[in-house]
């Protein structure tokens, strides 16, 4: 790979050079071009330290990264959070929720401070009783940290990572960007840069209080609530317009408005009995009330709003509200069926689609009729670990695809109080549960299982993962070579149910994974009572690679299973029975008598070894603790 040499302007000024030595000037001065790796053959290792560092401060590139993780992360966040909203929208009184707050514009003094620029700042230092000023020169986002990326007046660039503790895990991207909006003008009290283990480098604001925001430039976003005054049948209207904008939290609000309006107007829920009567184009009876059929027209486009948002449970809420009204209602029964597929009750699913085409035979229907059949006939042959698979591209680090997996979690524990209650039940790597052994019925499909108030914050659902999400490591024979890192995984996914089986080098069961989906296969006969086990890892790796990639992925145990326990104890034997083997066969010619005489001892003392080793075999196996 070829990249630009940086040519920056403080450098053709002529001022302070990089590093604050004549060396960084030089360098860059005399490179038009660079390769990163490997640059100039010529260049000393200092010469390329900081030929890389100058290359890390590149605005354009830095800008590149930046968007490329924007984007990766922007779609999940945007959709975690355009749940919460329309959720939020369910309980206030606003409609269309917009959050009013604007964050106050914090100007302290940074007075009595030296101003530092960001080529004089030296890596792993802080610089205290300087101050860096610098603009905000990115959109701001939140995954563990707060990131974004700020310019000083000279045109260099740096990654920022700020650890802000007024921020709870969850706050919003957009919540996030009015604290810290693109455009706005900061001052870093003690600037920190720091080496990150993706080999970049990034200015670390270790506390909220050093990072001061001296000028605002973001656009107001106060909205008002300007529809109190709008009729049911035009708030309706208004909502399937954003529907069709696939704007759902937007539609939402409108039906939800609507309704609201439908049940003050009315003074009481409407009832099957008024369905018929007449009604006027604004959708009101002709004394005055909202017609039913408005009101589950609303409930049942609610219902399909929700279902785009994939919040099925409360799609299913919604579509019986409007069969509640209009038991006949054919979108809302079957509405009802998707929303009850999509929660694997596949059988109530199918009876309803039944129902529906009695009404219509429409060729959707029957599909939708036929596919949940088959999906309860092979629910009931078939428990799969129901999980989520996520597909790495290639470049994507372990770490992402950890925080993807997390979005991804929050959002459907949003969605789904049957995934809400799964995830609960399961251990952190704090060891933090809710402690409770859950019942089977909670990962049956078509089982029933009642709402739940607990919640998940971001920060247990990461521990969650850390704790019990599962790669490809242990379903296929893809391992470490000695001294290095756990490669880049192909995939990483959590398994509620699966999650719960303990780790074993001689595991009785094995994983295989189709498509999304989990199955366990017995490895041999298990008798009963007796504890499925899994392996974590490849177990074709000798017993140090196996213990170390146990170390970690976070699990943090050592394995003490009979397998592992019966490799550490032929360890030893085992070394001695290689160096006589060794010694006879290099070392000890086969002529002499000298020679023949050690090789007899030699042997000799070998087979002691090997009796020694098959006792400790014969006590395991009499045992019958070795199955494998
Ligand atoms: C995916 S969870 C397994 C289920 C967990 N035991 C539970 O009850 O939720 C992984 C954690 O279980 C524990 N674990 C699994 N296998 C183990 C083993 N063979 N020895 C010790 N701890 C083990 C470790 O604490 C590990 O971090």
């Amino acid at each position: 790979m070829r990249v630009e040499g940086i040519m920056h302007p403080h450098y053709r000024k002529g001022s302070a050079p990089l590093g604050g030595t004549e060396l960084g000037r030089e360098i860059l001065m005399q490179l038009g071009t660079l390769q990163l790796y490997g640059m100039d053959p010529q260049l000393t290792p200092l010469e390329r330290g900081l030929v890389k560092y100058s290359l890390r401060m590149d605005k354009a590139g830095l800008m590149e990264a930046h968007m490329r993780f924007l984007k990766q992360f922007g779609e999940l966040e945007r959709d975690w959070q355009l749940t919460k909203e329309a959720a939020a929208m369910m309980t206030t009184s606003k409609g269309v929720a917009m959050e009013k707050e604007r964050p106050p514009v914090r100007k302290k003094a940074v007075e009595g401070m030296r101003a530092i620029h960001l080529v004089d700042l030296a890596v792993g230092k802080r610089n205290h009783g300087r101050v860096l000023y610098a603009t905000i020169c990115a959109d701001t986002f939140f995954l563990s940290l707060i990131q974004t990326l700020v310019e000083d007046d000279e045109g260099l660039a740096a990654r920022v990572m700020i650890d802000d503790a007024t921020l709870d895990g969850s706050a919003s991207w957009a919540k996030v960007q009015r604290r810290y909006p693109r455009g706005a003008k900061i001052a870093i009290k003690a600037p920190f840069l720091s080496d990150l283990p993706d080999e970049s480098i990034a200015l670390y604001v270790t506390s909220e209080e050093d990072l001061v925001v001296l000028s605002d430039s973001s656009p107001s976003t106060v909205e008002f609530d300007s529809y109190g005054i709008m009729d049911a049948a035009t708030l309706r209207t208004e909502g399937n317009r954003l529907f069709a904008k696939q704007d759902w939290p937007g539609a939402i609000g409108f039906y939800t408005k609507c309704i609201q309006k439908a049940m003050s107007t009315n003074q009481r829920k409407p009832n099957a009995k008024n369905r018929k009567k007449g009604h006027s184009e604004n959708g009101a009876t002709s004394n005055g009330k909202v017609s039913t059929e408005t009101v589950v027209l609303a409930y049942s486009n609610r219902a399909a709003a929700w279902m785009k948002l994939c919040h099925y449970e409360r799609a299913l809420v919604d579509a019986e509200e409007a069969l509640h009204l209009d038991p006949q209602h054919l979108k809302s029964i079957y509405r009802k069926g998707c929303a009850l597929r999509h929660m694997q009750q596949f059988q109530r699913a199918s009876e309803c689609f039944a129902m529906a085409l009695e009404y219509s035979p429409e060729k959707e229907i029957r599909q939708a009729h036929n596919r949940s059949k088959t999906y309860d006939s092979q629910s009931r042959l078939v428990v799969n670990a129901e999980g989520r698979k996520i597909v790495t591209s290639s470049g994507r680090s372990n770490a992402c695809l950890r925080d993807e997996l997390v979005y991804k979690l929050s959002n459907l524990v949003l969605k789904s109080s049957r995934w809400l209650q799964q995830l609960c039940c399961l251990a952190d790597c704090d060891c933090h549960g809710n402690g409770k052994v859950p019942s089977l019925e909670l990962f049956r499909p078509n089982s029933k299982w009642n709402s739940c108030k607990d919640d998940v914050p971001l920060v247990r659902m990461k521990g969650v993962v850390l704790q019990n999400a599962l790669d490809e490591s242990g379903s296929c024979t893809r391992g470490l070579a000695a001294g290095q890192q756990p490669p880049a995984r192909q995939f990483l996914g959590l398994w509620p149910l699966a999650s719960f089986i303990n780790h074993s080098c001689a595991s009785n069961s094995f994983r295989l994974h189709v498509g999304d989906t989990l199955f366990l296969h017995a490895s041999r006969p298990i008798e009963a009572g007796e504890e499925v086990t899994l392996a974590y890892v490849n177990t074709l790796l000798p017993r140090q690679m196996r213990q170390e990639l146990l170390d970690q992925n976070s699990w943090e145990f050592k394995c003490n299973c009979s397998r592992c326990l019966l490799e550490a104890k032929l360890s030893a034997p085992l070394k001695q029975l290689l160096l006589l083997v060794m010694e006879c066969r290099y070392t000890l010619p086969v002529t002499g008598s000298r020679n023949l005489k050690k090789r007899g001892q030699v042997l000799q003392s070998s087979m002691m070894h090997i009796s020694e080793l098959c006792v400790f075999v014969d006590v395991y196996m009499a045992n019958r603790s070795l199955k494998f």
